[in-house]
């Protein structure tokens, strides 16, 4: 992590229009301002319907912004940036099934004009990476969900972006490829300096994978706080999962989450998911 600015959150808000008549609209995000630094991992953790994929879409261009800004290195964005690549959840709608894998990493590299046999050394060398040689000719749906998702990131890499935007992209897969994949994510950053913008649920992975956790309020959604994850760089399933500071870290995020959902002086039990 650099101190260069990547990518500036500016006073984001976000209300979605009426659906109906009488609805007022939902506003989700009131201001939202953040720093994303060149090469760091951000997480993004906050309550349930805080707004988190409302804010991963307007940082990557796909949805606009009521009022407020992004700037990616210091300019401002008015639309998907090439320099961004993206990672959901459902890699099952993000993978063209009736394409090869070979064929759906090479797709957005094709689409910006890159040659046939830059795109052949790409997809191969990707594909090494993500732990997937020899599956290139094959389909999507001949592979485990874990495969599909790893070739989703592969995708994403191939494309070398600058900033990489994941959300929730290991929801669906069984937790021993979780952890796979997580290490996965953190030897790409290695490889390619790039800067890592993703949201989870889970808050131990929050803290295994970042540099720093950004905690949203509830809707309409600020940002809480931002806790500076300072565990050793390299980070280690077993080791990292085991040290002090890593239960410390996990009980301050989770505490501050529940005091978002549960007044603490309510006596309730707390009732949130996140
Ligand atoms: N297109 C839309 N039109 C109207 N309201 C929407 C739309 N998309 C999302 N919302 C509402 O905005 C709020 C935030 O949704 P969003 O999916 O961004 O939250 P989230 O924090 O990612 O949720 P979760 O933790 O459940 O994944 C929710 O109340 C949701 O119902």
């Amino acid at each position: 992590m650099t101190n260069n600015v990547r990518l500036r959150i500016d006073d984001i808000h976000k209300t979605y229009p009426p659906r109906k008549r009488r609805d007022p609209g939902t506003e989700v995000l009131k201001g939202i301002s953040l720093d994303v630094y060149d090469q760091e991992f951000l997480t993004i953790v906050g309550p349930s319907g805080a707004g988190k994929t409302t804010l991963l879409r307007i940082l990557a261009g796909l949805l606009e912004p009521t009022s407020g800004h992004i700037l990616l290195d210091g300019k401002e964005i008015d639309g998907p940036p090439r320099e961004i690549a993206l990672v959901f959840q459902d890699y099952s709608r993000s993978l063209y099934p009736w394409m090869s894998v070979e064929k759906n990493i090479g797709l957005p590299l094709k689409a910006h004009g890159v040659d046939s046999a830059e795109i052949a050394g790409r997809v191969e060398s990707c594909l090494k990476s993500v732990g997937l040689e020899g599956v290139g000719e094959k389909y999507p749906w001949q592979l485990s969900g874990g495969m599909q998702q790893r070739v989703a990131i592969a995708r994403a890499i191939a494309y070398r972006p600058e900033v990489m935007v994941l959300d929730e992209p290991f929801a669906s897969v069984d937790a021993q490829t979780r952890n796979d994949l997580e290490d996965l994510l953190l030897q790409v950053k290695e490889e390619m300096n790039s800067t890592f913008v993703f949201v989870t649920h889970d808050v131990d992975e929050s803290v295994y994978l970042s540099d720093r956790v950004a905690i949203l309020s509830k809707t309409p959604s600020r940002i809480e706080r931002v806790i500076d994850i300072n565990l050793p760089k390299e980070r280690n399933q077993l080791e990292t999962r085991a040290l002090p500071q890593f239960s410390e870290l996990r009980a301050e995020i989770f505490g501050t989450i529940r005091n978002l959902v549960v007044p603490t002086n309510s006596g309730q039990a707390p009732e949130y998911t996140i």
